[in-house]
């Protein structure tokens, strides 16, 4: 049966899902990311896995990710079994060029794709060319992970910093995310030149669970572009 086409995104996406899938080596641990590019991700592991007999095992960061990597044969751990992880590779919305610092979140998995980055030696996003930005929230809206209770409150407070706080909604019902909480969208912090202190003043408000900055930033980028071309990126 004939490839389908893909759109050029979808090219770039799917450029940079399967060089990422080929940094991979034998018996690591991986921490497995969400999201469309890394839908890429885990169908170039489970070829793998079939093909070449790769061993691996992974802690996926969405119940999105866990399905998938079942349906492909990836094998799946969790942190009672697993003390830490070798590489995670994981989407993003924007990565700033130089820094590789990143913000994360749209696809409502931000939580626990903080926790798995967290305890990841190394992590490597994967993007297309759109998501590379100058400065952080030119593009994206900043997603704030909130507790059910009180989120009226924590939006306030989250306006009251010039967030300009949007609740989250998918198909017209509130989204809630795999640990139960709700996201608001704040596109009012754009453009953050100073995002290690919006985080910190963020993390104080009791409300709010944790934000899309991903501050310690990726090691690498893997940038795809329309032509199934890659580039690679440093922090600097
Ligand atoms: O942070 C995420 C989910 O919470 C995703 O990694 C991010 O939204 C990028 O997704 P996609 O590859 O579909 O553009």
């Amino acid at each position: 049966m004939a490839e389908p086409v893909l759109s050029p995104q979808e090219e770039g996406k799917r450029a940079a899902g399967e060089a990422a899938a080929a940094l991979v080596e034998d018996g690591m641990r991986l921490g497995l990311g969400t999201g469309s590019t890394v839908r890429w991700v885990l169908e170039a592991l489970g070829r793998r896995i079939r093909d070449e007999g790769l061993r691996i095992t992974g802690i996926p960061t969405s119940e999105q990710t866990a399905a998938r990597a079942r349906e492909l044969g990836i094998p799946l751990t969790d942190f009672a079994a697993t003390e830490a992880l070798d590489l995670c590779i994981d989407g993003a919305d924007e990565v700033e060029r130089g820094t590789l610092r990143l913000i994360k979140g749209l696809g409502g998995a931000l939580l626990r794709e903080k926790i798995v980055a967290e305890a990841a030696g190394r992590f490597v996003a994967v993007v297309d060319a759109s998501k590379i930005v100058e400065m952080l929230g030119v593009k994206a809206p900043l997603p704030v992970e909130v507790t059910e209770f009180g989120w009226e409150s924590t939006a306030r407070r989250l306006a009251a910093l010039g967030g300009s706080p949007v609740l989250r909604r998918r198909d017209g019902a509130v989204l809630r995310t795999d640990g139960g909480n709700l996201i608001l969208d704040c596109a009012g912090f754009a453009p953050i030149r100073d995002p290690l202190g919006l985080q910190r003043e963020l993390k104080t408000i009791a409300g709010v669970v944790e934000t899309g900055l991903f501050l310690a930033g990726a090691e690498q980028a893997i940038v795809g572009g329309a032509d199934g071309g890659v580039e690679v990126l440093r922090r600097a």
